[in-house]
Parts: structure tokens; sequence; C-alpha cells
């Protein structure tokens, strides 16, 4: 579904010249759930705005479902870090998600059953009528992965989506998460800082290296599919995973040091 094949990207201006992404290489299959680690600034970012039509590769192409991308590819959505500004201040939440169903050739009734049903499915039912800016900052975050269910996409991009809330919150919307991608066979890809979170979500995780970037592992996560805040993170192979993405990560902080 998502074919990544010598991506590269260097930013221009200035006087200064970054090359956030050297070369990747990726794919990923219809309804898989894969995320992204790597040490910051890496150019995991870069890589999704590519993936979602948000910015022209310097070189390489991007594919989604077998099209190359130009612009933001029809059946994609994307869930910022920032809630705050992804939502519209002045629209009430089931407005808010009805938005992106508007550029739909679908009818009122069918757009607000849509909007219902994504906002039951994140427990927003009663919400409809509030302002993004009376919901707490988890509320909101869910908010927004309504409006993403709703338009019902064939692709997912997540941008540390829970970077901003608390971890009581981004415990429960790490679970929300995989029981949307469990309930409709969307196709995954989720960045994070976050290697716990990663190892947690994901069926596999792609360690990213430091500039420049490359993709250092593509490490399959052999964890039961069901998962439990509890039970999984305290699951010896779980620790093992995670231990190992860790050790990864800090190799290449370490390679980017010697350089
Ligand atoms: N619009 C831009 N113009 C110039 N340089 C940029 C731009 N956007 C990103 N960069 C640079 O590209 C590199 C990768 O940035 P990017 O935001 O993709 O990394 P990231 O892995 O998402 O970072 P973080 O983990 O801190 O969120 C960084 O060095 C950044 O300064």
């Amino acid at each position: 579904m998502l074919e990544i094949q010598s991506l590269r990207k260097t930013y221009d201006g200035h006087g200064r010249r970054v090359e956030a992404l050297a070369d990747i290489t990726l794919s990923v299959g219809a309804g898989q759930f894969v995320c992204v680690v790597g040490p910051s600034g890496c150019g995991k970012t870069t890589l999704l705005r590519c993936l979602g039509g948000l910015l022209r590769p310097t070189s390489g192409e991007v594919r989604v479902a077998g099209a190359t991308v130009s612009g933001p590819p029809d059946g994609l959505a994307i869930v910022f870090q920032e809630y705050g500004r992804s939502l519209m201040p002045w629209l009430r939440v089931a407005d808010n998600v009805e938005l992106p169903l508007k550029a739909k050739a679908i009818d009122r009734a069918e757009r607000r059953r849509l909007v219902a049903e994504a906002l039951s499915a994140v427990g927003l039912a009663d919400a409809g009528r509030a302002y993004p800016w009376q919901l707490s900052g988890g509320m909101q975050q869910r908010v927004a992965i309504a409006r993403a269910i709703a338009f019902g996409p064939r692709v997912l991009l997540m941008d540390e989506p829970f970077a901003a809330v608390d971890a009581q919150t981004r415990a429960d919307l790490e679970d929300l998460v995989r029981r949307v991608w469990q309930d409709t066979g969307v196709t995954l890809l989720f960045v994070t800082h976050d290697i716990d979170e990663a190892v947690y979500l994901g069926e596999r995780v792609v360690i990213l290296s430091s500039s420049p970037t490359r993709v250092l592992e593509d490490l399959p996560i052999d964890l039961p599919s069901s998962r439990d805040q509890l039970a999984t993170r305290s699951d010896a192979r779980f620790v093992e995973l995670r231990s190992h993405v860790y050790a990864r990560i800090q190799e290449a902080k370490g390679a980017a040091a010697r350089v």
C-alpha cells in the first residue's frame, strides 16, 4: 500500500543545507501497522510529509496504493501532534469531524451518521455540540482521530499524535488506535519518539538512523495481537524488544556524534 523507494529530501535555504533523509526504502502492506522511531531530528516528520504529498522529495519515489504521490493522495488521512492547531476553534466538534466529508459525494444524512459513529468510537458521543476549546487536550486529540476515522481512509499517517497528552490519556489513546486499526483494517504508519509506544503499538518497528538518515532496522514485533497496557508491557519479550530498539537508537546517536 505504501512504497518508498530511495527517498532523499534535502532542505535548502538561507545558506543552510540540511539533508533530512539520505536514502529511505520501505514498504508497508495493506492493513499493516508500522511504527517509525529514530533519534530526534532524524527526519520522521519529513518522511510523513513526503508520504502525505505535503512535501516534494529531492529524489526517489513515494507511491500510495500504486500511484506516485504528487499531492495529497485520495483516501489518506493524517493526524498531527498539534491537535490545537488542526481543529477549527469556531466550529463545533461535530462540524469539525464533518468538514473533510463535505469534499465527498455523500448526502447530509449519511455525513451526520458517519460523524455520530466516529464520535462514539472515540468515546465522545455526547460532545458533538461542544467547541474544541471547551475540551481537554486528550479529548481534542480524540476529535482529531474521529475526524480521520469518519473520513474512512485506506491509509492513516500519525505524527507523534500523543506527545502532548498526559501518560494516562496516552495509554487510553494508544488502545483506541489499536482498536480502530483492528476494526477498520486501515494501513497505519505511526511516527513516535517513544520506543515503548512503538513496540506496544506496531506489528513492525522501523528504526531510522541519525542524519544522514537511512533505515537502520525493520524489526518485526512478534507479540500477541491482543495487547494490554499491563500484561504486554511486563511481558519478557516486550522488554527484550524495547531494549533492542533502545540500544540501536543509542548506537545511531553514538555514530552521529563520532562523525
Ligand atoms: N522546512 C524546513 N526547512 C529547513 N530545514 C528543515 C525543515 N523542516 C525540517 N528541517 C530539518 O530537517 C531535519 C529533520 O526534521 P524533522 O522534523 O523531519 O525530524 P523529526 O525526526 O521529525 O524530528 P523530532 O524527532 O525532533 O520531531 C532537521 O534537521 C530539521 O531542522
